[in-house]
């Protein structure tokens, strides 16, 4: 039976009856478990789950519906989800957003994340959201400090100024008038109570994590380390506001590590030793972050494997040492020839997440503390008509947010050779000793 800290509005009343199956996803050590048994996952991102399920035409559940079969069939039974998007004038960012204004909330949208936990929960998946985003595709963490200092934003598709975006981003952790905006967002999200349902999202063991955001980092590899002290201390906090609004599930920051956090690994730990934070993300891009070439990954696929591999490692080491679990949140690699089209090949791809799917299954063989991953990511039958493969609004989603061409990175429902490497994966994992 759960106790509810005495802070909590519920304090003293236990939701769950005494021996009762709770089928929260709990941290025990560097593993997670769920009702005492071991909990391992092989997952995708699946950013727009919510999105698919509004209704209205934003939505399309039966294409949901459909495609939560093929990923469950699949053995893949870990989404993660973006759970709130804030309206913006940047170019790239997906529309309808979740929240319209500072404090008001489209609940069509909202409906739509009802949906797609009822939907997941009907398949005992399980469900991580993130509640922010680092980047433009979504408004995020810019958008909230140009409503806070009523500054215009600076739109990185038009400027190309990366530095700049990323700077202008991480003023969001120190502005008292954003963190505002943003804790009633949290609230929203996480104090509703599931319109289909009934259920409050609190009390629902669908939902295993909250995520701070997606890709948070203290800002750009040359201006990011004066802003560490104000990082650490919005992780810490906002970490310990979710965890007293949700005390039965767990949270996280969504971090890529090392490589989000201005390439220091020491500071991706600093930043996550708060007892407020229960598990270590890591992301792993290596044509973004130039040990591959997004144009032709199988140019430097050996390389380029040896140093995701290294990073790996790295990774798991440190959450041992730090006796947290850790997951791999994302992953991805380019089609064959740097192509977006659904037609095109995937050999060097499968021959990197099959590489990568063996590291992480002998570590979890090994007892260390990789628990899971979630490639980037899961596209189904989403395909674009638009000869500039940019999304548009109305189109159908993809795994590619609309600030990268539809095809990018996505695992589309044609590409069997792929969807058979992830669902191996699954099975090994499944197969594992508890
Ligand atoms: O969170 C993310 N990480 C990498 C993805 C692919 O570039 C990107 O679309 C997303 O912003």
């Amino acid at each position: 039976v759960e106790a509810t800290p005495a802070t909590h509005p519920d304090a003293g009343t236990s939701h769950a009856q005494p021996n009762a199956q709770s089928g929260f996803v709990k941290v025990e050590g560097t593993r997670f478990t769920i009702d005492g048994k071991p909990y391992r996952f092989a997952g995708a991102n699946f950013w727009y789950g919510a999105y698919l399920g509004a209704a209205d035409g934003i939505g399309d559940r039966e294409r949901l519906r459909a495609e939560l079969d093929q990923l469950k069939a699949a053995g893949i039974d870990n989404l993660r989800v973006l759970a709130m998007s804030e309206a913006s004038a940047f170019q790239r960012a997906v529309r309808p957003a979740i929240m319209t204004a500072p404090g008001e909330y489209d609940e069509r949208m909202l409906q739509g994340l009802d949906t797609l936990l009822v939907e997941m929960g009907k398949r005992d998946m399980k469900a991580v959201l993130y509640l922010n985003n680092f980047w433009q595709w979504s408004g995020g963490m810019s958008q909230y400090v140009a409503w806070a200092t009523g500054e215009p934003l600076s739109d990185p598709d038009k400027t190309g100024d990366w530095n700049g975006f990323m700077q202008h981003s991480a003023r969001f952790y120190a502005l008292p008038k954003a963190q505002a905006i943003y804790r009633d967002a949290i609230r929203t999200v996480i104090g509703r109570t599931n319109g289909i349902s009934g259920v409050a999202y609190v009390d629902d063991p669908t939902v295993m994590s909250w995520q701070l955001a997606n890709e948070p980092r203290p800002g750009s590899q040359d201006g990011g380390r004066a802003n560490i002290a104000a990082y650490d201390r919005w992780i810490d906090e906002t970490a310990g506001y979710i965890k007293e609004l949700a005390p039965r599930q767990l949270v996280s920051t969504g971090s890529e590590g090392a490589m989000g956090s201005i390439g220091d690994l020491d500071l991706f730990l600093q930043a996550h030793k708060s007892a407020n934070v229960d598990y270590l993300t890591f992301h792993l891009w290596p044509s973004n972050w130039s040990w591959m070439d997004h144009k032709d990954p199988a140019a430097r696929l050996e390389s380029g494997l040896k140093t995701s591999l290294e990073y790996i490692d790295r990774h798991i080491d440190a959450a041992g040492k730090m006796g947290k679990p850790i997951v791999l949140s994302e992953f991805g690699l380019n089609r064959d020839g740097g192509s977006f089209d659904p037609a095109s090949g995937v050999i060097a791809r499968d021959r990197f997440h099959r590489a990568i799917y063996e590291r992480l299954l002998q570590r979890m063989q090994a007892g260390d503390a990789i628990a899971g991953s979630n490639f980037w990511a899961w596209g189904g039958r989403g395909r674009t008509t638009n000869s500039d493969f940019m999304w548009k609004a109305g189109d159908p989603f993809t795994g590619d947010p609309p600030q990268e061409a539809q095809g990018l990175f996505s695992l589309f429902d044609s590409d069997a050779s792929t969807l058979q490497v992830v669902s191996d994966h699954a099975k090994a994992i499944h197969a594992l000793e508890p």
